[in-house]
């Protein structure tokens, strides 16, 4: 998949730009907060509908501007396709061909990103929240249907939570509640364990890859209900019972404690915990692997590459990871990099492709 050009207007700091890109490599290089990461978001914002760094859209509209747009046209294998997408105080309008999407889940899956910035090191180190955040994200890109059953999940349950608050518990209505988030959380736990057990298979390659077989990275799931069944109907009996089961505890403490919304996942190193003992050159090579998974498994997936974002990570990673990184996309992914520095760039990949200078919102094309 490639992402041919982009037009920006009113988005961040740039008034108005438009950009066709290289279909290898583009590499964006400017001083701090010249707009490199605000290009990438762009592009990021395009895919998802979401940014990668804020929840808050209206941070995206330039200062003193009342709506911005994205636009951009993709090349897949099958054809080419212009998507755009704009924000505004009333919300966000995305189009797919020139046609509004009802609904933005029905819009993002066209262009698939990954990325891979600083804060990524977080999916190894934070909390299970960031970890929880990147398996929606990621798991949504794949599977349309993750996508609905998590909105249809998490709107039922603040639903249950704002019973549970209120300390005045019909309990016919929660057990009714219970019933519908049963049946979506065994849709959400049965697609996790496949999105997990699937970033594992490519993950622990490319990890034993980067630590010359010395290592061995494994990921796991750890979900917040231990479940015995592997089918959607059974597993949904087993999480209604498990409801039940807990229902006086939740009501005592006034909040919801059992389902997916409290999962998580672990990564080992030859058997120890990475987050507890491995060293940042560790936990950083586990989040570059898992990352890299993830362009396997779109691939996988869809049957195309996602484009890839590297937002200000080239610095981070040393000779052999980079190495590494680089030649394994090659020619395969098309690839987006932020740098403030062209010695970061590994030398052997600077012949094939184009590098935009970037200055305070403004773009300089180097030849
Ligand atoms: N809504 C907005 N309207 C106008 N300008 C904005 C808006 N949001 C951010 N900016 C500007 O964008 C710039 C930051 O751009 P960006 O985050 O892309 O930096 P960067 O080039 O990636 O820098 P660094 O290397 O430090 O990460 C800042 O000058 C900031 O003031």
């Amino acid at each position: 998949m490639i992402l041919n050009d982009i037009k920006l207007t009113n988005f961040r700091n740039y008034d108005s730009l438009s950009l066709s890109f290289h279909p290898k490599l583009n590499i964006f290089i400017g001083h701090n907060a010249q707009g490199k990461t605000n290009l990438l978001e762009a592009i990021y914002f395009l895919s998802l509908a979401k940014s990668h760094r804020t929840s808050k859209d209206k941070e995206l509209i330039q200062f003193d501007s009342e709506e911005a747009y994205i636009n951009g046209s993709i090349t897949t294998q099958n054809s080419t396709l212009p998507l755009s997408i704009s924000v505004s105080k009333s919300g966000k309008r995305a189009k797919v061909n020139h046609l509004e999407s009802a609904k933005l889940s029905q819009y993002i899956g066209h262009l698939n990103t990954v990325l891979f910035a600083p804060e990524d090191l977080n999916i190894v180190k934070g909390s299970p929240q960031v970890r929880r955040k990147f398996i929606n994200m990621e798991c949504g890109q794949i599977s349309k249907i993750y996508l609905n059953q998590l909105s249809s999940y998490n709107k039922v349950l603040a639903q249950k939570n704002q019973y549970l608050k209120s300390r005045n518990v019909d309990s016919i209505m929660i057990e009714v509640l219970n019933e519908q988030l049963a049946e979506h959380a065994s849709l959400i736990i049965l697609k996790r364990e496949q999105f997990i057990s699937a970033i594992e298979r490519h993950a622990s390659k490319i990890h034993g890859d980067i630590s010359n077989g010395r290592e061995t990275l494994k990921v796991i799931y750890k979900p917040n209900i231990k479940y015995q069944s592997s089918e959607p109907k059974a597993l949904k009996e087993e999480i209604t019972a498990l409801l039940a089961e807990n229902l006086s505890k939740e009501i005592e403490r006034g909040t919801s404690l059992v389902g997916p919304h409290r999962d998580d996942i672990g990564f080992t190193i030859n058997d120890f915990d990475v987050q507890t003992y491995g060293s940042q050159g560790q936990q950083r090579s586990t989040a570059l692997s898992v990352k890299l998974a993830e362009l396997e498994l779109i691939h996988e997936e869809v049957g195309e590459y996602p484009v890839l974002l590297l937002d200000d990570v080239l610095s981070e990673l040393d000779e052999v990871r980079q190495a590494h990184l680089l030649t394994s996309i090659r020619n395969r992914v098309q690839t987006f990099v932020t740098t403030t520095s062209i010695s970061d760039i590994n030398h052997r990949i600077m012949d094939d492709m184009q590098l935009f200078e970037i200055e305070n919102g403004k773009i300089k094309i180097d030849e």
